[in-house]
């Protein structure tokens, strides 16, 4: 098979034969044009190209609901410390004399930790339930029971722990005595048996007196059945872990091991290990980023990190793309050139690129990147030699003036602020960035109405948010011509408030990026100046159970799926 058209189905067969067999067009322009194709709409040999599209949007769609699904910024979990072991109540037999208590004491249980990881942007990977190692029980001949093992919980910077609820057993055991109406006596029985083990060869029951004895013992030591501070006692715990942790920090601690029985006076007695209270704690994630990119789905936000930070976003021709919120670094030198990228020349979209990395490991060499013809911004004279002279990858012999994180956020959907499809998850997410800026979609038919319209689902979301966006970037300016594109760009200058700068450019190849860095790097560097801006609370907060159905039954489908209508990036309408 010969690749003398450029609308064969991507198999990469054809491609490798393409390859082999072309002399003129090397693999990569194969795959642009038939990108290029796609993007325009207007396939010669339909039936194939349909055919692969359709193949590769089911493959597209199924990792989508897969890394959709495991998307979490929210997580309610509990956790308990491990259980104490027990100490162990063990005779020595000895031939010349009685024989002496030898139990060894139960060792503690595990602890659980926490600390954060700059590689997770999810909560995914929290479980719902944790609890620490249990301690193994102590036994005879001296010998210690082995410490349970700890629990490191790893969490996204960013995350908000609170804690909401504590019950300790005691206070568990104390109710249920109250529902029962046992006696004084009844209670204390229950107690003891609760807290001591007896020897085997104790035979009937331990006396009154040598229980009584221990406890006091075990009182003395500050082991007697510790109670549970309640929040008026002990306020909750709260993190704000907005920082990287350098040191794990203790979230719950596991229970103490229980004592042998050479610490009793009564050689029948050990004591159990403890278990410690059970705590429920609510994890919220919002990402830190200092830029936060606001837009409609397809607007071109992921294309925007991608050029400006390489970060390796997903890029698709279609909605909800992206679900987790993405953090890339922008650098910005004293001579103004920027970086963080890797120098890219035109941001194309993932499946290409996938092709392309598997054609390269199949032939076993590396593609070279090759020209492509840069379109201009709405005819205007901004070309791409200009970008690249802005552009470094080479950082070594640089000073640096400023460097900023940017997030990547899912698209905000109309009513994306009553929690509609990712609507919270992605708000929250920027909710902490004290930049924000609005992704327009120059092709789309009014840019103006999609700004009106974002500015409305933040403000509804928390009064005063949509102050931080002073950036407006109206995206794919390659797409529109003159007359259009200053049509649309002068709607949006009247949309917008003064002191907002309105930047035309092109994410995909790279034109007006400068700019762009230029004016971010002094609004971050202002921001920083200024410290951080609290927003009022969320008016209305959606019940966790409802954000959490709603986001269990999300689909790319989302406005049909919430009774609103289908927001089509194609048409502009919702
Ligand atoms: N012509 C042109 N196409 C662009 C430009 N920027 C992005 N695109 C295309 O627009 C489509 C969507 O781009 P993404 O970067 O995935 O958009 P997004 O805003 O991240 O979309 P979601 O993740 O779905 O919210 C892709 O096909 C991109 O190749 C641009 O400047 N010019
Ligand atoms: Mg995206």
């Amino acid at each position: 098979m010969s690749v003398s058209l450029p609308f064969r189905p991507l198999c990469t067969r054809c491609l490798r034969q393409g390859v082999s067999s072309s002399s003129s067009r090397s693999p990569l322009a194969f795959l642009r044009s038939y990108s290029n194709h796609y993007d325009e709409g207007q396939p010669e040999d339909f039936a194939d190209i349909a055919g692969e599209l359709k193949r590769r949007k089911r493959k597209a769609d199924a990792k989508r609901r897969q890394y959709g699904a495991t998307f979490v910024d929210h997580a309610v979990v509990t956790v308990r410390g491990g259980k104490g072991g027990s100490g162990a109540s063990a005779l020595a037999a000895s031939l010349r004399g009685p024989s002496s208590p030898c139990g060894g004491n139960g060792g503690p249980g595990g602890s659980i930790y926490l600390t954060t990881s700059s590689s997770l942007t999810s909560l995914a990977s929290l479980s719902k339930r944790l609890i620490g190692g249990q301690g193994s029980s102590g036994s005879g001949a001296f010998k210690h029971g082995r410490r349970g093992e700890d629990l490191l919980i790893k969490v996204p910077i960013g995350t908000i722990v609170r804690e909401m609820r504590r019950e300790g057993e005691e206070e568990r055991m104390i109710r249920e005595e109250e529902e029962l109406g046992l006696d004084q006596e009844e209670k204390r029985k229950r107690k003891w048996q609760r807290w001591f083990i007896t020897h085997p060869s104790a035979g009937g029951e331990v006396s009154t007196k040598e229980y009584a004895e221990s406890e006091s013992l075990m009182r003395r030591e500050g082991r007697w059945s510790p109670r549970t501070p309640s929040f008026e006692e002990s306020p909750p715990v709260i993190l704000d872990l907005s920082e990287p942790v350098n040191e794990p920090i203790l979230l719950a601690q596991g229970g103490a091991g229980g004592l042998g029985n050479p610490f009793f006076t009564s050689p029948r007695i050990a004591s159990r290990g403890a278990l410690p209270p059970t705590q429920t704690f609510e994890f919220e994630l919002k990402l830190l980023a200092d830029v936060g990119l606001v837009g409609f789905p397809n607007a071109g936000k992921s294309t925007i990190l991608r050029a400006l930070t390489g970060r390796k976003a997903e890029v698709a021709g279609y909605q909800f793309t992206t679900l987790n919120p993405q953090i890339g670094v922008v650098r910005v030198w004293e001579d103004g050139t920027w970086g963080g990228g890797e120098g890219i020349e035109v941001v194309e979209e993932t499946w290409v690129e996938r092709e392309r990395e598997e054609l390269e490991r199949e032939l076993g060499e590396v593609i070279p990147p090759e020209s492509t013809p840069i379109p201009r911004l709405m005819g205007s004279t901004v070309s791409k030699e200009a970008s690249d002279v802005s552009t470094s990858t080479n950082s070594s012999a640089k000073i640096e003036r400023i460097r900023f994180t940017l997030s990547d956020n899912p698209g905000l959907l109309p009513s994306a602020s009553q929690n509609v499809g990712l609507g919270h998850s992605f708000l929250r997410s920027i909710e902490r960035s004290p930049v924000l800026v609005y992704v327009l979609d120059l092709t789309r038919p009014s840019p103006s109405e999609d700004l009106l319209t974002l500015q409305h689902e933040l403000e509804a979301y928390k009064p005063g948010l949509s102050d931080r966006a002073s950036v407006v970037v109206l995206n794919k300016g390659d797409g529109v011509d003159e007359e259009v594109g200053k049509e649309r760009l002068e709607g949006v200058h009247k949309a917008v408030t003064d002191g907002t700068e309105v930047e035309v450019l092109s994410g995909k190849y790279g034109l007006g990026l400068e700019k762009l860095v230029e004016l971010l790097s002094d609004r971050v560097a202002k921001a920083r100046l200024e410290g951080p801006v609290e927003l009022d609370e969320l008016p209305a907060e959606v019940p966790v159970q409802e954000e959490r159905r709603s986001r269990k039954h999300w689909s790319k489908d989302d406005g049909v799926a919430f009774g609103l209508k289908k927001f089509s990036a194609e048409t502009g309408e919702q």
